[in-house]
């Protein structure tokens, strides 16, 4: 079997080295033996989203954002009928926020690819910077990692991907975080994610293989000892507590 990761924009969206996620799917791909080869598009290659088996959009500063929102309008319609027809897309951060409808910063307004019903305002507070903790329903242990926004999401009708056990998420309110739509994952959670979260690193793999194979798959279980032990710590140092990020004044 074989599954083809397109690195949208990594000249633009590479925010905290989202390029590592790729790193991550094509590893345990790797020792299962499962062939994965990476295209990373860039300024105005043409993009044959049928070619694609999973799409990794990443973060980046609102400066970028307001950049590639130029190439997003361009691809936007493929873009969507990829989504539509349960394309695997994982998008981080900046590129999350790129997925709704638009993102407005005190400089302007950043228009989305509209893919995912959702709205982002950058708001007038801090940025919401902290270690973050999620129970989500598709994963048995906890989502791990680190966000860093000055956008707040509202996801509206949307699944989220987790609920908040620690940290801010979608926009510090809600008590969520992320979104789901289709084989859409969407998360504030950046830089290392799927290493230190190899379960949505292999329902990604999962769902692009089911998809592309038209067939149910069971992965062949890693060990992820390291990651698991982690994971636990983590959870149990932050569960209970409440964050307060530190970064109050580095304001938006
Ligand atoms: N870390 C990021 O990708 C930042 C996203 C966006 N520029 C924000 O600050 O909200």
């Amino acid at each position: 079997m074989k599954l083809t990761i397109g690195h949208l924009y990594p000249d633009f969206l590479n925010l905290y080295g989202d390029r590592g996620n790729i790193q991550c799917l094509k590893k345990r791909c790797q020792w299962r033996g499962i062939e994965a080869e990476v295209q990373a598009f860039e300024n105005d290659d043409e993009i044959d989203f049928s070619k694609l088996d999973i799409v990794l959009l990443g973060g980046g500063s609102d400066r970028e954002q307001m950049l590639v929102c130029e190439k997003l309008k361009k691809i936007r319609e493929n873009f969507r009928a990829y989504v539509e027809d349960d394309g695997v897309v994982i998008a981080v951060c900046g590129g999350y926020q790129l997925l709704g409808n638009y993102y407005a910063t005190k400089d302007g307004r950043i228009e989305g690819l509209g893919i995912v019903d959702m709205d982002t305002e950058q708001g007038t507070g801090y940025r919401l910077i902290d270690n973050i903790v999620l129970e989500s329903e598709l994963f048995s242990m906890p989502v791990v990692g680190f966000e860093n926004h000055g956008g707040r999401t509202d996801i509206k009708q949307n699944k989220p991907l987790g609920k908040v056990i620690y940290g801010s998420g979608n926009n510090g309110e809600s008590g969520y975080e992320g979104v789901v739509y289709k084989n859409v994952i969407g998360t504030y959670i950046h830089g290392p994610l799927l290493p230190k979260n190899p379960q949505v690193a292999d329902y990604l793999i999962t769902r692009a293989l089911e998809r592309k194979y038209h067939k149910k798959i069971e992965l062949q279980p890693l060990e992820d000892v390291e990651e698991k032990e982690a994971n636990a710590y983590i959870y149990n140092r932050f569960k209970g507590k409440v964050s307060r990020p530190q970064n109050q004044e580095q304001l938006v």
